[in-house]
């Protein structure tokens, strides 16, 4: 079965990598999408519903192969509330509740600008160089992999990721726990919409995983949720991130979508 799709052109991942790039907009009105059309492109990106195997199987036809799994989570931002407080919502809430007003201890000089007094703060410019360290290195499972994209760039683009987040020009913040220089983990945040954010990159130093700094990080990204009157956070990763996909589970979230990307 053809494929009824168009092409959007992909301008800020082409310029970055340099690789002239596309992605693919299913569209049963749009004519029925040709090999001449994807030639146009050096990478054609595809991002399918893991549910929609049809459209997988067209799109191998016409030369896709898979690049990775993604897993989109979701979860409710518990309410701020004190232990044996039921008024404001169940257990669950409440234990989460705790967890993230203690991770962000002195967080009400947030919406400033101004550091936080607890175990996380606002990245600043000094943070720079040890938060792109951290995610350069830590986005090993990603899609923009070889032989599509150079490991390098890979590096380089998680890096500008965080580097963006604290100067606020893509993801809104990042949070860290730890002092400059010494930086155990990151978090950084966008919101989406006046209920929603999400989770852009959020990594741990190996250093320091499996002591509870991811919980942490998590918490504290709730924290932020709450005190911008988010209601809903969302975070995705790649079907084979254990590892995050247990931490997120742990901390209260759902899996909302499960899909697959391929390229050409
Ligand atoms: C939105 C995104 O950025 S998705 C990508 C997520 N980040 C990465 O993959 C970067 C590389 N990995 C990391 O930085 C870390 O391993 C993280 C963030 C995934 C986990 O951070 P940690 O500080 O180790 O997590 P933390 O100690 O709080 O563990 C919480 C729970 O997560 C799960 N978990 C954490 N690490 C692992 C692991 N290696 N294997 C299995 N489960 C794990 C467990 O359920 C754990 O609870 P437990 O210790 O009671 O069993
Ligand atoms: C830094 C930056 C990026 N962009 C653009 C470039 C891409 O088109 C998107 C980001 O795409 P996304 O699908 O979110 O990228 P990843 O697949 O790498 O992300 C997943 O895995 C990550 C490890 C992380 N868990 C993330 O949350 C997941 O979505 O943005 C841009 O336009 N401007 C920028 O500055």
């Amino acid at each position: 079965m053809p494929l009824h799709a168009t092409i959007e052109p992909l301008g800020w991942e082409s310029d970055f990598f340099n690789v002239s790039s596309g992605k693919i907009i299913v569209n049963p009105a749009a004519a029925p999408l040709s090999g001449c059309a994807l030639d146009a492109f050096q990478v054609v990106q595809a991002k399918v519903a893991a549910d929609a195997m049809g459209q997988a199987d067209a799109l191998a036809e016409l030369g896709f192969r898979l690049v990775e799994g993604e897993i989109d989570c979701s979860l409710r931002v518990p309410k701020r509330c004190g232990r044996g407080d039921g008024a404001h919502g169940d257990l669950a809430d409440s234990a989460q509740g705790d967890l993230a007003d203690r991770a962000v201890e002195g967080s009400a000089r947030l919406p400033g600008g101004a550091p936080y007094a607890g175990h996380l703060r606002i990245a600043g410019r000094g943070d720079n160089a040890a938060v792109s360290r951290l995610a350069s290195s830590a986005f090993r499972l990603s899609r923009f992999r070889e032989p599509w994209y150079r490991e390098q760039d890979r590096r380089r683009f998680y890096a500008v990721w965080a580097q963006n987040a604290i100067l606020g020009t893509f993801d809104d913040l990042c949070l860290v726990k730890g002092r400059p220089g010494a930086i155990e983990g990151m978090v950084t945040l966008r919101r989406l919409g006046a209920d929603d954010a999400r989770i852009g990159l959020l990594a741990v130093d190996p250093a320091f995983t499996r002591r509870g700094v991811g919980r942490v990080l998590f918490a504290g990204a709730l924290a932020w949720c709450r005190l911008q009157g988010i209601s809903r956070l969302r975070v995705a990763t790649q079907a084979g991130n254990l590892a995050a996909l247990r931490l997120y589970i742990a901390c209260g979230a759902t899996v909302d979508s499960t899909a697959y990307w391929l390229y050409r």
